[in-house]
This record gives structure tokens, sequence and C-alpha cells, in this order.
């Protein structure tokens, strides 16, 4: 059985991810942290792990892409989560009786127009993740307590849901990237993620993203993530898709010129963004 590591516990939205990019049969290793999740792959712990990258309402989780560098995790895949956010407390618990409200900081984000809206006043505390909240509420049997997750979350640790709808817009999506110690060739791979450094002079990334442009490569995501210990100084992380992959290797070999440090840190097939119409 593949041990996959997330962040997170039952009920989170990492261990949806987990069990639907996989569909067989898996062993969640819940971790406190995007950390130790690094730290059980680089250990041979686990052979897998499942990490959110960036969300369509709350933008990059630019520790995650500093993560991967830093202990040279590649991306054999990724997948898109729909995303939709309910608050939830224990049976009996009335909206009006809430004084704090627990989620996970990104969720909270994702939330943020109706926490402004609903409970300007109420407490919000960030949490490990969203199940871990909902289990809060549910363990210390809170009655002045609410928290944002998933349905599994409300299903799994018997809370009663206030209210559906919470994200601030219904396409919410979150990519997870699936990650291991080593680079898996894949026939199918159409998209790749890859990051290097440029030096400070005119041009110097435009002429990269041109490049890519020259050998008809569709760049989907460009990230700057900064260089901890060098002020004014950014890792460029990109994303790029294909039809040909001669094209990809042709764009890619012909960069190097221009970019210090570059890593290919996966070569995978992209996840699909089924777009809700509700
Ligand atoms: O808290 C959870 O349930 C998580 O899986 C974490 C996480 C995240 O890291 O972005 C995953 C998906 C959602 O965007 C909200 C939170």
């Amino acid at each position: 059985m593949k041990k996959i590591a997330i962040q997170g516990i039952a009920g989170s939205f990492h261990e949806d991810a987990a069990r639907r990019y996989f569909e067989d049969e898996i062993e969640v290793v819940e971790c406190k942290s995007f950390t130790s999740v690094c730290n059980l792959i680089d250990t041979d712990q686990v052979n897998i792990a499942v990490m959110a990258i960036e969300n369509s309402i709350a933008g990059s989780l630019l520790q995650n892409y500093a993560l991967i560098r830093d202990y040279h995790l590649k991306i054999i895949g990724e997948i898109y989560i729909h995303i939709q956010m309910h608050l939830m407390a224990n049976p009996g618990v009335a909206k009006e009786d809430i004084k704090t409200i627990y989620s996970h900081p990104i969720a909270i984000k994702q939330c943020a127009e109706y926490l402004e809206s609903q409970f300007p006043n109420v407490h919000i505390i960030e949490n490990q993740d969203t199940a871990a909240s909902g289990k809060l509420v549910h363990d210390q049997k809170l009655t002045d307590a609410a928290a944002i997750g998933n349905q599994r979350t409300a299903e799994l640790y018997e809370l009663d849901i206030l209210d559906s709808g919470l994200e601030t817009n219904r396409q919410n999506y979150t990519r997870f990237l699936i990650l291991s110690k080593h680079a898996r060739h894949n026939d199918l791979a159409n998209k790749a993620s890859v990051c290097f450094e440029v030096g400070h002079y005119y041009g110097a990334l435009a002429n990269v993203l041109n490049t890519f442009a020259e050998n008809k490569i569709n760049l989907t995501k460009i990230q700057s993530v900064p260089i901890i210990g060098k002020p004014n100084e950014y890792t460029f992380h990109i994303d790029v898709e294909w039809d040909s992959l001669e094209n990809y290797e042709k764009a890619l070999h012909a960069i190097l010129k221009n970019v210090s440090s570059l890593s290919v840190l996966g070569e995978y097939e992209r996840g699909e963004l089924a777009i809700h119409n509700q």
C-alpha cells in the first residue's frame, strides 16, 4: 500500500486530494506541518506527499515553493480540487452564540468577505488545518465556537453545518502537487515546473519568457519566491505546458544561457481544472 504524507488530519482537503488522485488503496500519513511532510519523504518514511501549492482566491503558498526547492523534491503529478467551505458547530449552537471561529489560514482567506460581513467581531483563530479545527470544536465540546471546513469534516466530527458556500467566489480551486524524492519518467507528461534565477540586468527575465514563447510553449504560471538572506533577489518558478515535447526540450536548452541555478522540479501530466457552473 502506498504511504502518502499530508499536512492535516482525516477530513482535511489534503486527504480528499490524496484519495481522489490515487483512487486505489493508500495509507494516509498525517503531519502537523508542511515541513514534517518534507522530512518524512526525505527520510524515506513515505514514498509520496500531497501538498497544496496555490488557491484561486487566496493565491500561492509561498512557503511550499521554498520547501520543494530546499528538500529537492520532484513533482510527479498534480490535482485540482473544487473547494466549498462550510461553517460548522456542535449541535444546538446557533450563529449568535459564536465568539470564536477556527480554520486553516488559507481557508480563512478564502472566506474573508463572508467573515467580515457575518462575523466582524468574532475572534478568528488560525489552526493547523480545517479538519483539526472541526475536531477541536467537537472534542472540546465548544458551545461558543465554530470551524470552517468541508462537508466531510462536519460528518466525521458530528458537527452541524450552519452556513455553506462561504468562499468569496464559487470558482474556488486548490491545486495540489504530488511529490516524490525521485523524478519519474512519464510518457504522458505535457506540463513541467521549472525554477531558476536571473541576473539583475534589463531584459533578463523577459529573455527567458520570450524563449518559451518563440518555441510555442504556453506559460501557465509564474511565481517569484524571495531568496532568504539575499534581499531583492528571487527564484522564479514557472509552469509550462506543451503540445510538442521537442519544443519544450528546445526551449529548456535555449534558456540555459540566460539563467543560473536552473532546476526542473518535475515533468508530469497536467491536472484537469473542471469549472463548476453553479
Ligand atoms: O486545511 C485543510 O483542510 C487543508 O487541506 C489545507 C488547505 C491549504 O493548505 O490550502 C487545502 C485546501 C484549501 O485551500 C484550504 C486549506
